[in-house]
């Protein structure tokens, strides 16, 4: 069982190669919700992600509907990052079969993908901002999830 990123219906390509690759170094699955705004032949995508395209474990779904079927069948918790929500991200447990799923640039999630996710997580923000980049937003929680499995390991003595 890994981490995994999931993105619904990302629109820029540039962040969601950013996020590959990202997700490449790190040893994390990757599972895009379509219609994502963009094919996957597109150049930014392939500049931003570069050769590390080709190592990232990416998964497609048709939509949200199979998306979510195939997420029940495997028993993994959905941990929506969302700026409408409350609890900060640092004070989250997070699990080794989590998936962490982020909103689309333009609107983020809607409410009924809101109201199933088993936690809802904010990066919070000083007062009057509005949202992180995606890709950051990816970053800064995957950060968070290796620094606590890291620190679990230790516990138990496994590095
Ligand atoms: C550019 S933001 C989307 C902005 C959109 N208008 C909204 O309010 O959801 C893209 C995604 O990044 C994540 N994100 C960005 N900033 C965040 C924050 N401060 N806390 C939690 N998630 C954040 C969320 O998953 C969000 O759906």
């Amino acid at each position: 069982m890994e981490l995994r990123i999931a993105l619904y219906q990302p629109d820029i390509p540039g962040n969601t190669g950013t996020i590959l690759r990202l997700a490449a170094c790190l040893g994390f699955a990757v599972d895009i919700i379509e219609p994502a705004g963009f094919d996957v032949s597109d150049r930014s995508l392939k500049r931003a992600g570069m050769d590390y395209l080709e190592q990232a474990a990416l998964t497609r779904h048709a939509d949200w509907q199979h998306f979510d079927e195939w997420r029940k069948n495997t028993s993994r918790r959905l941990v929506l990052l969302s700026t409408k929500a409350a609890i900060p991200y640092t004070d989250y447990q997070f699990q080794e079969n989590d998936i962490l799923l982020f909103g689309r640039e333009s609107a983020g999630v809607p409410d009924t993908v809101q109201d199933i996710a088993d936690a809802r997580l904010l990066i919070p923000m000083v007062p009057g901002a509005r949202s992180l980049n995606l890709a950051v937003s990816v970053a800064m929680t995957a950060g968070e999830a290796l620094r606590q499995r890291s620190l679990t390991y230790r516990r138990n003595g496994v590095m």
